[in-house]
């Protein structure tokens, strides 16, 4: 039978976080964490079970150092217990403002400290490491102005009589589960780390962070501790991610290696999975469609603790029947067959339900979106800006265009997507078209015609990095990255709909009338053309990119990056 280290007595949270853990455990009772980690230790049993943080307390202090010479254990689980603390006296009459003494552990005050302030401020605390003790004391000399504040079991247990509850609001304790094997990867994990006491820096804390930011790695705690000896800095950190997955072992690595640049400077506490103390009321995502962008954002979902389904055309589960099970419906498809699949399944979306679009174009499909659903249907178009070989969505932008019945389930898809770090901007269906036709459609087009020109005139490749200007190059790369891809992504784009087809059709007019200009030699008019354009650009706008430009220019004189 699996034996779990915890803090006692019979009835304390420490005892119910264990039972809560596994009711079928025999429990080993304690009365400090440092004894709860030594029969842990010394093998009296399998588990330990220590307090590490309180919504009332913050941070239970010992528990940094025990944690620091955690040599032969793992921090594999969590259990979070609401603590519910009442008051228990001898007699049913007792008056508050007549104690003379409470009686309790010194957590429990900490965890009461108003509810004492404000009702028995005369009183004098005893603070006790064992309680059973302590009560079975109490009860023999029953002196009639003590009182006791503990669980409400432990009143009952002693024979106490109930004078109070819930002293304490909202108190919660997180117990930390430690055992002898590290814990399984679940794909919803945290890991801990601490670090060695650490030599002076400039700058060490925030490049330690950065290492996990910049892979986008969210990080959901971070303390720091003078070590009592050497007065020297230890950080301890709680990241999302299992130790063993490849982008956390990387950010690990380079933190001892290139920021600190200590071997064995840090201590991985343990994975564990994740604590979840956010309310979420999205518990499943069903995609239709089973492409590149669907498999990117089902993964980072999953990874988010959210259960997700794909329905493609050839997978056995049917959207008919997926769309029944789960609480958000996503349809991420080619832009062309957006709609039409809206019109077909968006009539099977029941009320408390999203459906979300994730899809490049915004007018046409979100109209038939609102058409097609019940009142109480939730309806949002995701428009992420960037391609499925994108390793996060750190700083990357994304276009979010709400509607009269974007609801609760579309904010806490939005709400994941700020905290991985994407750069959400709100459009009108409109708006979201019309800069499309000036970011996507008229670049592909130009792109696309640029390669057919090249084509048609036979030049060769091989002439294009000696004869290209700086500028010239900005749509060489365009038309490299548009055909790196896959074409049809490009297709779909150029066949959009909306406002932006305004952005192509103007161009075309504006190219024609350039080129008649520039056949006739009318060279004043062309320069005057510029020059007009020139007080139509805001002057910070002109200057911030040229900067950027020359920035690029910068690295692609690089002799890396020049063309081979
Ligand atoms: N690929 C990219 O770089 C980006 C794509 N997007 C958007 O994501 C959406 C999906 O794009 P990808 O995943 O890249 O496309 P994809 O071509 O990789 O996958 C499309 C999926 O739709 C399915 N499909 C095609 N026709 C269908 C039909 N008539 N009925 C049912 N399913 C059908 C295909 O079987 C495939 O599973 C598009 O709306 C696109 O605008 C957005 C940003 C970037
Ligand atoms: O990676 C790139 O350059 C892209 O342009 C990716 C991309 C493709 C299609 C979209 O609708 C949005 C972004």
């Amino acid at each position: 039978m699996t034996v779990i280290a915890t803090l006692g007595p019979k009835g304390s949270d420490g005892y119910q976080a264990a039972a809560q853990y596994n009711r079928h455990a025999e429990l080993a009772l304690f009365n400090s964490i440092a004894d709860v980690m030594d029969g842990f230790r010394s093998g009296q049993a399998d588990l330990a079970m220590i307090p590490v943080y309180n919504t009332r307390e913050g941070e239970v202090r010992e528990y940094f150092r025990i944690l620091e010479s955690l040599d032969q254990g793992y921090w594999l689980d969590n259990v979070v217990l609401p603590i519910n603390l009442s008051l228990g006296a001898l007699s049913t009459d007792q008056r508050l403002d007549r104690v003379r003494v409470i009686i309790g552990r010194s957590t429990v005050f900490r965890q009461c400290e108003e509810y004492i302030a404000a009702n028995m401020p005369q009183a004098t605390l005893v603070s006790v490491r064992d309680l059973e003790q302590a009560l079975a004391e109490l009860l023999q000399d029953r002196p009639d102005d003590h009182v006791v504040i503990d669980t409400e079991q432990i009143i009952n247990r002693f024979g106490l009589n109930l004078l109070d509850r819930e002293l304490a609001p909202y108190n919660r304790t997180r117990f930390a589960v430690i055992g002898s094997q590290p814990g399984r990867q679940t794909g919803y994990d945290a890991t801990s780390i601490i670090t060695r006491p650490l030599a002076d820096r400039v700058g060490l804390l925030v490049d330690i962070l950065n290492e996990f930011t910049k892979r986008g790695i969210n990080i959901l705690d971070l303390r720091s501790e003078n070590d009592i000896k050497t007065q020297k800095l230890q950080i301890y950190l709680e990241v999302e991610g299992h130790r063993l997955n490849p982008l956390l072992k990387e950010a690990l690595d380079q933190v001892e290696h290139q920021v600190i640049q200590v071997a064995q400077s840090l201590k991985i506490l343990g994975s564990f999975p994740r604590v979840d103390m956010r309310i979420k009321r999205i518990r499943s995502f069903g995609f239709i469609g089973s492409g590149a962008m669907t498999v990117w954002f089902a993964d980072k979902l999953q990874g988010e603790g959210y259960a997700t389904v794909i329905c493609g055309r050839s997978s056995t589960l049917r959207p008919e029947e997926m769309i029944a099970q789960v609480d958000v419906v996503v349809i991420c498809v080619p832009i062309s067959v957006t709609t039409n699949l809206v019109q077909r399944y968006g009539p099977l979306l029941r009320d408390g339900q999203a459906l979300i679009l994730l899809a490049g174009e915004s007018e046409t499909p979100l109209r038939s979106a609102l058409e097609a659903t019940a009142e109480g249907v939730e309806v949002m178009l995701v428009h992420n800006l960037w391609g499925p070989q994108a390793l996060t969505m750190k700083d990357k932008n994304v276009v979010v265009v709400r509607t009269r019945k974007s609801g609760s389930l579309c904010s806490e898809f939005e709400s994941f997507m700020y905290k991985y770090g994407a750069e959400i901007h709100l459009d009108t269906p409109e708006k979201h078209d019309l800069m499309m036709g000036v970011s996507q459609k008229l670049p592909t087009a130009i792109s696309v015609a640029l390669a057919m020109t090249l084509a048609e005139h036979g030049i060769d490749y091989g002439d294009i990095d000696s004869h290209s200007t700086l500028t010239s190059l900005y749509g060489v790369l365009a038309l490299a990255r548009v055909h790196s891809q896959h074409p049809r992504t490009y297709a779909e784009i150029m066949a959009t709909s909306g406002e932006g087809k305004k952005i192509v059709a103007g161009f075309l007019d504006h190219l024609q009338r350039i080129s008649a200009l520039a056949e006739q030699r009318q060279i004043d008019q062309l320069a005057e053309i510029i020059t007009e354009n020139i007080r139509a650009i805001p002057s910070h706008f002109l200057k911030s990119k040229m900067r950027q430009a020359q920035a690029v220019d910068a690295v692609l004189s690089d002799i890396g990056f020049k063309g081979d």
